[in-house]
């Protein structure tokens, strides 16, 4: 068994939580402080925080903060709400958050309460993790090749991570692998972030141009392909990471064995296909410059859709912490809930 790292991207101390910056990485390690609503608004929708499972965990602690300054609870939820559109993981924590807060309101100890639920929803987070990895990581073979796309580690999680987590596991257990780590323009949560953290893990990684999956599957280099969820519907359509449907593409075409994980916190059983998830389209300087530097002509004009969908039929497996859906359909999705 190897010995890993246990990288948490917040912490809560002194009544506020601090959280890792995750703009200022892989240069500088900085922490800051949510001070009040306001900061937790600015750092989800910034990006200071991201990832579908963190920004749900930073949006309860952030639910907590807006009762403790007064603000009336529902203007709390709604302004947490409208931050980033379609990880369903923060309506998810928000929605849990407000509907613990209308049972205990009249509580003396209200405050402590929602704190420790907030807390909850982290611990929970960390150990769902654990449980993707377990049973994730059964499933990449020794000496693998894993090509995964965008970050889905600790930093976008309460800790260990999804996709990232299902890799740390198969590192832990003895496995050697090589992880590819799409760059993911135009945040480049790959190169910055997940490089990071493999780094940090002693994991062997290169870090490739996004364009460059279809060629290294050709040659036959990657022989899995893990990345995470932003939200699931009940057929088995992913919103995940713009690009992340094209490697989909390229997996199934290169009969390579494609598999998403996520908790079950990111599957959105109230809609019937991907086509009915909101994308969220970012600001087009994301892409006409690389961090500071332009690099594109100041007049042209940029799309910068965030996400894409991933048809179910493309998907290998689901890896969740209550088990893993083979082959997803609406049939699966709803008997793994024990729905109808
Ligand atoms: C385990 S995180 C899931 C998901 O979140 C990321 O989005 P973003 O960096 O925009 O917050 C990405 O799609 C990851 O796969």
């Amino acid at each position: 068994m190897r010995k890993l790292k246990d990288i948490r991207p917040l912490e809560f101390r002194e009544d506020f939580l601090f959280v890792i910056n995750q703009l200022k990485l892989p240069h500088e390690l900085q922490w800051v402080k949510l001070s009040n609503l306001e900061d937790y608004e600015k750092a989800i929708k910034d990006m200071v925080v991201r990832g579908a499972p963190l920004i749900g965990i930073v949006g309860a602690y952030g639910f907590y903060q807006g009762i403790k300054e007064g603000i009336p609870a529902q203007e709390a939820y709604q302004r947490l709400k409208n931050t980033r559109p379609t990880a369903v993981n923060l309506f998810w924590a928000l929605d849990r958050m407000l509907n613990f807060y209308l049972k205990y309101k009249e509580d003396s100890d209200i405050l402590r309460k929602l704190l420790k639920e907030a807390q909850r929803i982290e611990l929970e987070d960390y150990h769902a993790n654990r449980m993707i990895g377990g049973y994730g990581e059964v499933l990449i073979p020794d000496n693998s090749n894993i090509l995964t796309h965008c970050n889905t580690g600790a930093l976008a999680t309460a800790g260990w991570g999804t996709a990232l987590g299902i890799i740390r596991s198969a590192w832990e257990n003895g496995k050697d692998i090589t992880v590819y780590v799409d760059e993911t323009r135009p945040y480049l949560q790959g190169s910055r972030l997940t490089a990071w953290e493999l780094l940090e893990e002693g994991i062997p990684h290169y870090i490739i141009t996004d364009s460059s999956a279809g060629f290294l599957m050709s040659k036959g280099v990657i022989n899995v392909v893990v990345v995470g969820a932003d939200r699931i519907t009940v057929n088995g359509d992913v919103a995940n990471k713009i690009g992340t449907y094209s490697l989909s593409v390229l997996a199934k075409y290169h009969n390579i064995p494609f598999y998403v994980a996520a908790p079950t916190s990111t599957f959105d059983l109230s809609l019937e296909n991907g086509k009915d998830i909101p994308i969220e389209e970012r600001k087009e300087e994301e892409v006409k410059n690389c961090h500071c530097c332009p690099v594109a002509p100041k007049e042209s004009k940029a799309l910068n859709y965030s996400f894409d969908i991933t048809p179910a039929e493309n998907i290998t497996a689901i890896i969740t912490e209550k088990g893993i859906i083979d082959r997803p359909n609406r049939e699966k999705i709803l008997k793994f809930f024990g729905r109808k």
